[in-house]
């Protein structure tokens, strides 16, 4: 009988706990091929970030992530292959050379990917693929609508999933077939150096001690008040990095919520941790819903707003050199930790797209370069929101100065993170191009 050789494609689920696909890979294969692309900087997104490549934080939890699941896979007898290749060109030269049979991946949300999947489908007939949702609470059979029904506003959607059953986590699978040799070019699985400064250290032994943390100290029971706070590890959960990158998976962080509740009893600061990572399944079903609309100028609505691109304000923006203290700040602590609260995210979009006038995606596609947490739904499906392209026709537009007197009265915020550094002017010149004087 023909060998059964499978790969398993490792994207955003860098785990081996809760991770049933592995299980079910496990179960059906003879030799199993453990895989992984390094994510690349498209040129769309070069040509919207303006940058030429991830930033170092975004880079470093990610290394950090990969090293710890490699280190995981070979306590399961098994390791990971890193590949610098196109997803698509590394899976082709492994069906083509080493007789791979099975693939198992994501049901991804993103477009790209499941481009991937459908091109090898087409290429491929005869090599199963099989797909599962690792990122979700729910699966697709779960939803109470077809995907392409899914509701136009978070709160439609919320009414209608928040009531169902979650399925609960699933057992790591510990013992993995064999690895088989191949014949794909490699990249050194990078190593796991974790340096004090690390506020975020990528893996799942670091998620799992995260969560865990949080759930022993009292914060879940004060999360409604304050999570909309700039700054701290206590004031919202952090959980957000490790979600981005398949540490850890929504259910199980719902599970460890369920046993504080438990323990401390219920209460709107528990339940908002649940709304808001429903806000999380809403926007992974908004992004497999609406593919490459996610990334178009008019969003989902096809409502082009009235916005342009403008390099020097772009410029202000991305080096927190803006008139906006609060904004600057927050631009500022992105660079250095590839963090921002989510008020801050919201106030640096609402500036960028209703103050600056420029247009969303350049925010996004910067946003992706730099956030540990990137996540295409939540990114992208958030600043369409902003922008009133998306699950909202209501642009939304903060005022800046009314946020900086309720979250930073005393501007302790903006002075750790070098906000008053900014311009007087936003524009060097005027609109009849005569310059400005400072
Ligand atoms: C413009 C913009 C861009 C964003 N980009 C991302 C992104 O790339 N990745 C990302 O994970 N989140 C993104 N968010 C959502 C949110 O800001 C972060 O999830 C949150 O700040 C992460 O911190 P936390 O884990 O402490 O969140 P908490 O407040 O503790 O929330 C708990 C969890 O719920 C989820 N969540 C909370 N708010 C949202 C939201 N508005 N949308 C989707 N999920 C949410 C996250 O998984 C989060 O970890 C974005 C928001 C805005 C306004």
């Amino acid at each position: 009988m023909r060998k059964k050789v499978g790969v398993f494609w490792f994207t955003n689920d860098l785990r081996v706990e809760d991770n049933q696909l592995l299980k079910r890979a496990a179960q059906e294969v003879d030799q199993l091929i453990c895989l992984y692309c390094m994510p690349r900087f498209s040129e769309y997104l070069q040509h919207f970030s303006l940058e030429t490549r991830f930033g170092e934080s975004r880079q470093r939890f990610l290394h950090q992530s990969i090293a710890e699941l490699d280190e995981i896979l070979h306590q399961c007898g098994q390791h990971l292959v890193v590949t610098d290749e196109h997803p698509f060109t590394a899976l082709v030269t492994l069906i083509k050379s080493d007789d791979v049979t099975h693939i198992y991946c994501d049901d991804f949300a993103s477009y790209d990917e499941q481009l991937v999947v459908e091109h090898l489908q087409c290429y491929f007939p005869l090599v199963e693929i099989v797909q599962r949702e690792q990122r979700t609470l729910l699966c697709r059979q779960q939803l109470p609508f077809h995907l392409e029904d899914l509701p136009a506003s978070f709160s439609k959607f919320r009414k209608q999933v928040e009531k169902l059953a979650i399925d609960l986590p699933v057992d790591a699978e510990l013992a993995l077939p064999p690895p088989c040799s191949h014949s794909l070019s490699t990249v050194e699985v990078p190593s796991l150096s974790v340096s004090s400064h690390d506020q975020f250290v990528g893996g799942e032994r670091f998620a799992l001690a995260h969560v865990s943390c949080y759930f022993a100290s009292s914060f879940a029971s004060h999360y409604k008040q304050t999570r909309n706070e700039l700054d701290g590890m206590e004031f919202s959960t952090k959980f957000s990095p490790w979600l981005a990158v398949g540490c850890i998976s929504p259910k199980q962080i719902i599970g460890m919520l369920r046993q504080y509740e438990q323990r401390n009893g219920s209460n709107d600061s528990t339940y908002w941790i649940y709304f808001e990572l429903l806000w999380r399944e809403y926007f992974q079903w908004y992004a497999a819903k609406y593919g490459k609309q996610l990334f178009h100028f008019a969003g989902i609505l096809g409502k082009a707003p009235l916005t342009t691109f403008y390099p020097q304000r772009f410029k202000q923006w991305v080096n927190g050199n803006t008139v906006y203290p609060l904004v600057n700040a927050c631009m500022n602590q992105l660079r250095e930790t590839g963090y921002m609260s989510n008020r801050g995210r919201q106030l640096v979009a609402s500036c960028l797209v209703h103050e600056l006038g420029i247009d969303w995606r350049y925010g996004a596609a910067y946003f992706e370069s730099q956030l540990i947490d990137y996540d295409v739904g939540s990114n992208w499906g958030n600043w369409q929101y902003i922008a009133g392209v998306g699950a909202s026709k209501t642009p939304r537009r903060f005022d800046q100065a009314k946020q900086m007197q309720i979250y930073d009265p005393q501007g302790e915020f903006v002075q750790r993170w070098g906000g008053n550094r900014g311009k007087i002017n936003t524009d060097s010149v005027d609109m009849v191009d005569w310059p400005i004087r400072a």
